[in-house]
């Protein structure tokens, strides 16, 4: 389960000054459900995910992943989490299932264990057809699949997606987005990040719609195009973030290290 709670995350830009990137998000994701964060660029999507990483620390407010606290429990976090971005990296050099073995191997699997899991997953991800290619020399979708069977070696109960498919093809996206489903099918907490409106279609339990920080609001699909009065996710996201800038005085919305 994930719980985020005030989460609140200032950054001091030389240009900007300073930038509240994550203001007062708080949301819970349960085990079996996928939980989607929908933005525009720049909402805060990604600094949200990264405090749930423990890549980031948050200025404010507190979170826990399966039970462990961001902050004073990071290790802990790590091993019950993977996180897939569309940047994840591989080393060039190793071949797909060296490059599984070693991350295998990082999280504490060995011997007949190992094998095993890599097996699984290279059968899983359909990666058997390039297991002896070097990663620098595969295809971006195969890259990918490389990425995702990485992400997910230790068996975690909590997977992070942030923006998984951005710039992937179409046969690409439908790899990860089914490889999202069945992560819920099995039982793990999902959260993802996206500003596709089909892949929230799709794939969301639940979906807060965040805007400039903040969490303009959350219910289901239907509930979010109910609210707005609309039928298409993308009318109702546009009437949504439109209503909350009204509603939202300019002064609260602009970076304020003390609000
Ligand atoms: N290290 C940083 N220093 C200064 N500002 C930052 C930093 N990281 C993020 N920001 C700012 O915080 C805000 C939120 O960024 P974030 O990357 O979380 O948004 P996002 O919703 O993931 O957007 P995108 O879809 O473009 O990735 C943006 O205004 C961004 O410029």
């Amino acid at each position: 389960m994930i719980e985020a709670n005030k989460l609140t995350k200032t950054f001091r830009d030389r240009k900007r000054g300073l930038v509240r990137a994550v203001d007062r998000v708080s949301f819970q994701c349960q085990p079996g459900q996928i939980f989607g964060l929908l933005g525009a660029n720049g909402a805060g999507k990604t600094t949200t995910l990264r405090i749930l990483g423990t890549l980031l620390e948050p200025t404010r407010g507190s979170a826990t992943v399966a039970g462990f606290d961001v902050v004073k429990e990071p290790e802990k976090v790590r091993r019950s989490i993977g996180f897939l971005s569309n940047g994840t990296a591989l080393y060039g050099r190793l071949t797909a299932r060296e490059m599984l073995g070693y991350f295998g191997r990082l999280n504490g699997l060995e011997g007949s264990q190992l094998k095993s899991r890599v097996d699984e997953l290279i059968e899983r991800l359909e990666i058997g057809d390039f297991e002896k290619g070097r990663c620098d020399k595969l295809s971006t979708g195969q890259k990918q699949r490389v990425s995702i069977a990485r992400s997910i070696i230790h068996r975690p109960p909590v997977m992070i997606f942030d923006e998984p498919t951005t710039g992937l093809d179409v046969m690409t996206s439908q790899t990860i987005m089914t490889f999202i489903e069945q992560c819920r099918d099995e039982g793990l907490t999902v959260v993802f990040s996206t500003h596709i409106m089909s892949e929230v279609e799709r794939l969301c339990d639940e979906v807060a719609i965040v805007h400039h920080g903040r969490i303009a609001t959350e219910g289901t699909v239907a509930e979010l195009k109910a609210q707005a009065g609309e039928e298409v996710l993308e009318n109702a996201f546009l009437k949504i973030v439109q209503g909350f800038d009204l509603e939202t005085p300019a002064a609260e919305a602009s970076a304020s290290p003390n609000a």
